[in-house]
């Protein structure tokens, strides 16, 4: 079987005596959606933090495509193709839809994000841009502000947007929240697409969406992985059941 995308060995973070991360190990492989689900207070958020590079582990590596990135930035772990989605911030409100593609393009290709050469006249970037909205389809609304657009719109953009960057591997927070039942579909069958591209690890509470979509799951509980496997078997699992799902397990 393949190398892992990414593979996460024992990773372990504390706040004072708090274990919100304790010895978790996980691999997201091609092809494939991991989600990682949970209670409230699970750890999911920490988790998806140590692998970006917000926060540091005390202990444990994180490796992307064989490389141990632990000691990297969130930046420099983005430039070798991590791409965390759906955090608004990486759009420019008053930048329509297709300036800020350009722009993630241009900053892929190692130009700053503050000191454009005119993005405007620039046709090679224009059309490459315009390939990365019809991937989600957004072209009719190329040319609308970012901040004009829905909210499930702002969504596929930063998509788009991460998708610029040729990431390895996507992590997803929530990307569901805030979408209608309508929004919610689309984005599903979108990510089953998205998934050929780069592998995804998805942190979701909507569990219909999570059954849909994953290939495998991790179950957290109080910062540790209690069980991984397929959507049967983490349905199936007693102490899944019992810990998350709200199940008494059958005596
Ligand atoms: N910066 C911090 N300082 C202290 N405690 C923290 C900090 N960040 C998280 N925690 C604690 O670590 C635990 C895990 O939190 P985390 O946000 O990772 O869980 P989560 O699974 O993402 O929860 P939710 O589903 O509610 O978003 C919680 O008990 C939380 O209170």
């Amino acid at each position: 079987m393949d190398d892992p995308v990414l593979e996460l060995r024992g990773l372990c973070r504390n706040f004072g005596a708090l274990k919100a991360t304790d010895n978790v190990s996980l691999t997201l492989r091609r092809g494939e959606i991991h989600a990682l689900i949970g209670p409230n207070g699970a750890g999911k958020t920490t988790l998806m933090g140590l692998i970006s590079g917000r926060i540091a582990p005390e202990a444990g590596s994180v490796w992307l495509a064989g490389q141990n990135i632990t000691g990297l930035s969130v930046a420099q772990r983005a430039r070798l193709g991590l791409a965390r989605s759906f955090q608004v911030s990486s759009l420019i409100p008053e930048y329509s839809a297709l300036r800020n593609v350009m722009l993630a393009l241009q900053a892929k290709q190692g130009h700053s994000y503050r000191f454009l050469r005119p993005v405007a006249l620039d046709r090679g970037l224009q059309s490459a841009a315009r390939d990365m909205l019809a991937r989600v389809g957004l072209v009719p609304r190329a040319s609308v502000a970012a901040a004009f657009l829905s909210h499930g719109e702002r969504r596929l953009l930063e998509i788009a947007v991460a998708l610029a960057l040729n990431p390895q591997c996507f992590l997803l927070d929530e990307p569901m929240a805030g979408l209608g039942a309508e929004g919610t579909a689309r984005l599903v069958t979108f990510l089953q697409e998205l998934k050929q591209q780069a592998p995804i690890l998805l942190v979701e509470h909507d569990m219909d969406a999570v059954f849909r979509l994953a290939d495998r799951i991790s179950v957290l509980v109080y910062g540790c992985v209690i069980a991984t496997g397929t959507v049967a078997e983490i349905r199936a699992n007693p102490a899944v059941r019992a810990a998350y799902l709200g199940e008494e397990p059958a005596t």
